[in-house]
């Protein structure tokens, strides 16, 4: 059976982030895909003009409405710009408990933009990190949900991945991304699992949603694999060929997005 997986997230015109990126790599992994939205963002390679963020009892209509009619195997949680929303998401979380949760704590777009008010950080760490599988912080979000400094070496990682899990989540994907270097590596952490994954740096400026599509493919990958770290090891290979494909594209002046290739063709 197709798997049901629900991304609540911001948009991106540009396609390259938040729910359509969401829904490219749902598709793209199998996946049948769905999503509620939580702020409509004016952006584009080049960066963010403006944020419309969706009232809270709107952002619980659209998840009731849904979730009262489709089985929901897996959810991804992405943009949810600011405490309100944070806490409609946490109902219905509570309310319809779907098998696996998928947390990207967006904060900051690539282009510096902020996607969470800095006074919701704390409702994230405390109220919602409890409650998900999985998280994936990039090392900007790990430092800041931990209040401490960024860290710019791998032999950092486990410490803070180990702290974060001490927050509440059951798994962290701690994403090295930020850090230069010939690979790109990441740690999955959790649950008596730490293993580095790493995978070669794709020499490209078409980085725009790597982390969106990322947790996208997680989530869609989880209800068809055993684990989680069959899950997170195939997400990444497929992040990494999006990485390589998005040479084919042609989309904006400023950082690209990746492009979401279908295995059979
Ligand atoms: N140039 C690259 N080549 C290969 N993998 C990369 C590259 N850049 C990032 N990655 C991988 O992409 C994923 C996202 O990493 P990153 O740390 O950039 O997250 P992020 O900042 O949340 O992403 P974004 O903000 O663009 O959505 C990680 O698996 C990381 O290792
Ligand atoms: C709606 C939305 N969600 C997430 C991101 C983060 O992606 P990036 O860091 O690549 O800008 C974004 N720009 N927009």
């Amino acid at each position: 059976m197709i798997p049901n997986v629900l991304t609540i997230a911001g948009t991106d015109p540009s396609g390259g982030a938040g729910v359509q990126a969401d829904l490219k790599a749902f598709s793209a992994n199998g996946a049948y895909g769905m999503s509620v939205l939580t702020a409509l963002v004016a952006q584009t390679t080049t960066g963010v003009s403006e944020v419309h963020e969706i009232p809270p009892e709107f952002v619980t209509s659209q998840l009731v409405t849904l979730l009262d009619d489709v089985r929901v195997d897996a959810v991804k949680i992405g943009m949810l710009a600011n405490a309100e929303v944070i806490r409609a998401v946490i109902g219905a979380l509570d309310r319809y408990a779907p098998p696996f949760v998928v947390l990207d704590p967006v904060m900051v777009a690539k282009s510096g933009d902020r996607l969470l008010a800095p006074e919701a950080v704390s409702a994230l760490r405390d109220e919602l990190l409890p409650r998900v599988d999985l998280i994936t912080p990039n090392l900007p979000e790990a430092a800041d949900l931990l209040g401490e400094a960024e860290i710019e070496d791998p032999a950092g990682m486990p410490g803070q991945a180990d702290r974060l899990a001490g927050l509440g989540a059951k798994h962290v994907l701690l994403k090295g991304g930020h850090l230069r270097g010939e690979s790109s590596v990441d740690l999955l952490y959790g649950d008596g699992i730490s293993e580095f994954l790493s995978s070669e740096r794709v020499d490209t400026t078409n980085d725009h949603g790597t982390g969106c599509t990322l947790s996208a493919a997680i989530a869609a990958l989880r209800p068809q694999r055993p684990d989680w770290i069959s899950a997170v090891r195939e997400a990444k290979d497929y992040l990494t060929e999006a990485l390589r494909a998005s040479a084919r594209l042609d989309v904006g002046r400023g950082h690209g997005p990746v492009h979401h290739f279908h295995r059979w063709w």
